[in-house]
């Protein structure tokens, strides 16, 4: 019973991360905006399971990557206000793993929805 309680703490503590960082970061608010978006068109364009598999990866990657990098941000931050040349490496690199999530999902954005837009465009 213990044990419950305290996965159910676990739980709870994560959601109130993930809500936190969607209250806090824009670029939350933006990932969450474009996913909502593919996921629209996505079932306006009858994707087949393997689209939704790589779609609802990807989305989910470029979330958590996000999540990840806000984080390393506010321990960084927390660490030292002052200017400090491993504080920008950190901040920067996790930065620089969001940006390449974010070039990869528009790639496969691309491979994805293209076809299907072509389709639909010569309809
Ligand atoms: N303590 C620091 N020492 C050195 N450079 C820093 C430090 N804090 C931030 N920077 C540099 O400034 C940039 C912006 O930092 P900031 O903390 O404003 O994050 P951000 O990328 O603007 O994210 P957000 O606005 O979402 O918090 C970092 O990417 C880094 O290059």
């Amino acid at each position: 019973m213990k044990q419950w309680r305290q996965r159910w703490k676990r739980f709870r503590n994560a959601w109130s991360g993930m809500v936190a960082a969607v209250r806090e970061e824009v670029h939350m608010k933006i990932h969450l905006m474009l996913a909502a978006i593919a996921i629209v068109f996505a079932i306006v364009f009858h994707f087949t399971k393997w689209e939704w598999l790589i779609l609802l990866l990807t989305i989910g990657a470029v979330i958590s990557l996000e999540m990840v990098n806000t984080a390393i941000e506010r321990t960084v931050d927390l660490v030292t206000k002052d200017f400090h040349p491993l504080a920008k490496a950190a901040k920067d690199i996790a930065a620089g793993a969001v940006l390449l999530g974010a070039i990869m999902a528009v790639m496969i954005g691309a491979i994805l929805f293209l076809p299907h837009l072509y389709n639909w465009v010569l309809k």
